[in-house]
């Protein structure tokens, strides 16, 4: 039994990119679990197709103006017809966002996501990492989720940086961790529901 993690996501200029790439690995990284990544700045029929049958859909965006980007936008208030039906409803939710501010208001883009995810009736998954970095005086920037986010990924490129050189290594080994975590997640849902079919 495959379980399959869509990634969809926009990248104006690549570092959001990027962090997808990671999230994907993560997933790959999971015995019976396959990444789909998926570009939504492109609204075809492919891609309502591949997030249909997707057993959980990561949602990512670069933070732009304190949200997500008007092309992430333009994707959500087109999945209202998938809405209308509630098509999404019971897959795993998850969601990552990179900006150029250590802060840059990336916050409100992951709030943003997890809401986008309530409306279509999805189950979200958080990050469940501590903070790393500045949480404690012995932190480093290589931690782990250096970040400090709870209800996503986080990644920050410096706007001077072409997305060769950025997010650093420690935000794409949080990104990946975000993929294992959603992979396991949609895993233990699906195999749930298969118990549940053959009892
Ligand atoms: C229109 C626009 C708005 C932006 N707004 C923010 C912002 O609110 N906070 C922030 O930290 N960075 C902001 N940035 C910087 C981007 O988030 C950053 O360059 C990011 O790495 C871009 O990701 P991408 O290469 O995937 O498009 C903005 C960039 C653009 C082009």
């Amino acid at each position: 039994m495959t379980t399959t993690v869509a990634i969809a996501y926009h990248s104006g200029y690549g570092h959001t990119a990027r962090q997808a790439r990671a999230v994907a690995a993560g997933v790959d990284s999971v015995p019976g679990a396959r990444a789909d990544l998926r570009d939504v700045s492109v609204l075809d029929e492919a891609l309502w197709q591949a997030l249909a049958g997707a057993d959980a859909i990561i949602f990512g965006t670069p933070t732009y103006m304190g949200s997500q980007s008007a092309i992430f936008q333009a994707f959500a208030e087109a999945s209202v017809k998938v809405w209308s039906e509630m098509g999404w409803r019971d897959k795993i939710g998850a969601g990552f966002t990179n900006s150029a501010g250590v802060n840059g208001d990336k916050l409100n883009t992951l709030t943003s996501l997890a809401l986008f995810g309530a409306q279509h009736g999805m189950h979200w998954a958080t990050l469940g990492l501590p903070p790393g970095w500045l949480y404690t005086s012995g932190g480093s920037p290589q931690d782990l989720n250096r970040l400090g986010g709870f209800l996503g990924a986080m990644a920050q490129s410096p706007s001077d940086l072409g997305p060769d050189a950025a997010p650093m290594e420690s935000d794409l080994r949080t990104a990946e961790h975000l993929g294992r975590r959603v992979a396991a997640t949609a895993a233990q849902f699906a195999r749930g529901r298969h118990e549940r079919a053959v009892a």
